[in-house]
């Protein structure tokens, strides 16, 4: 008799199937981040990496299987083959070639336009009632043409939008209050990065709207300068990116907390991308939960800030109008 049939007495025969499977389209920096992120916060014990890169996606399985003894009994697949994805609740794309130098925004969005168009379809021939999140950039846009190429319902289609956004300005609002960032509420909205729109009205400690204590915050007129703290949002990527090359950690820490909130049926509020009217992904603040985007928050916006959605939808309109699909 082998070692193994003295050691075990087989019961029943063992399944594959976790219920709570992952896939990362996408071993690069962020899709590491994110992958690293789920794995080690519980999120998730099943994931499977494709790239187009053979080595790249076998090397970043090997290394963390053998962190499998720090995990929590997880299984991790990989392959160049999107047969791997198969039986997914989640697909997280955060495939995508880089900006060139001088490229234009619409290049860019053409370009990645065409590796969704690779990605989309093989991810729901193996995963058909997957929930499909994009994070590749630009991530409205991008998010938009997932939508347009998969053919699912909105609520299936989310963008991590201005998650990072969110969590960096409330890492920025603690620094200011010298309070823990899980205590300062306050979300940012519309289109992620440059041109975000910070919701001033509804930045809050425990209920207490900072607007009651300063009626001007986050305005030109405000002589505390809050709006500083939405300024160095966009500042501090360009920061990172100076510093290191690329950013990695928040944007999967926070991939990965979209994800909790999926797989849990957390109903749960995260800014995230969502179809809002007509062609326009912008983030709003979501309910998440097993099968999508459940709700959206109705935040009460200044003129002002709806002002400024609106203008991101238009120039978004525009860039996706010239799209080639
Ligand atoms: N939404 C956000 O807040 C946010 C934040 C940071 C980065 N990003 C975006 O995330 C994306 C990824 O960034 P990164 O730093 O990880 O880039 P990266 O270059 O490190 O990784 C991209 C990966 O995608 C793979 N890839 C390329 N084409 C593919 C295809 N057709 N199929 C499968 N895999 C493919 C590449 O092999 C590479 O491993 C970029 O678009 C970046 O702008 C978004
Ligand atoms: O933290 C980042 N890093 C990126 C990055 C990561 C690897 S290379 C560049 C970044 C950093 C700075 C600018 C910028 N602009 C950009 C615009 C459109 C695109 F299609 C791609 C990138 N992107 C990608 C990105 O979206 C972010 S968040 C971000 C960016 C700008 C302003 C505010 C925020 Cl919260």
């Amino acid at each position: 008799m082998e070692t193994l049939s003295k050691l075990l007495q087989p019961i029943q025969k063992k399944t594959d199937d976790t219920g709570n499977k992952v896939t990362v389209v996408g071993v690069g920096q962020v899709g590491m981040a994110a992958v690293f992120a789920m794995l080690t916060q519980g999120v998730t014990s099943n994931i499977a990496l494709v790239d187009v890169s053979a080595e790249k996606v076998k090397g970043e399985m090997l290394d963390l299987q053998h962190g499998s003894a720090f995990m929590r009994n997880a299984k991790i697949s990989a392959s160049t083959d999107y047969a791997v994805s198969a039986g997914s609740k989640i697909c997280i794309v955060t495939a995508g070639v880089r900006q060139r130098e001088g490229e234009t925004r619409l290049d860019l969005v053409q370009r990645n336009t065409d590796v969704l168009k690779m990605i989309i379809p093989q991810l729901l021939k193996h995963s058909p009632d997957t929930i499909l999140m994009i994070a590749s950039n630009p991530v409205d846009i991008l998010t938009f043409v997932t939508w347009k190429l998969s053919g699912l319902p909105k609520q299936r289609v989310i963008g991590s939008g201005t998650n990072l956004d969110s969590a960096r300005f409330r890492y920025l609002l603690s620094e200011r209050l010298g309070i823990a960032p899980t205590s300062c509420h306050g979300y940012i909205i519309g289109e992620h990065g440059d041109t975000s729109v910070p919701v001033w009205s509804g930045v809050n400690i425990a209920g207490v709207r900072l607007s009651d204590l300063n009626k001007d915050i986050g305005s030109a007129c405000d002589t505390e300068n809050w709006k500083v703290v939405h300024e160095k949002v966009v500042q501090s990527a360009y920061e990172v990116i100076k510093l290191k090359g690329y950013t990695s950690w928040a944007i999967g820490l926070s991939l990965a907390q979209l994800a909790r909130a999926i797989l849990t049926n957390a109903h749960s509020v995260h800014p995230g991308e969502h179809g809002i009217e007509d062609e326009a992904f912008l983030s709003l603040p979501c309910v998440l939960g097993t099968c999508g985007v459940y709700d959206i928050v109705r935040q009460p916006l200044t003129d002002n800030e709806l002002q400024q959605l609106r203008k991101s939808a238009k120039v978004m309109a525009q860039v996706q109008a010239g799209i080639k699909f």
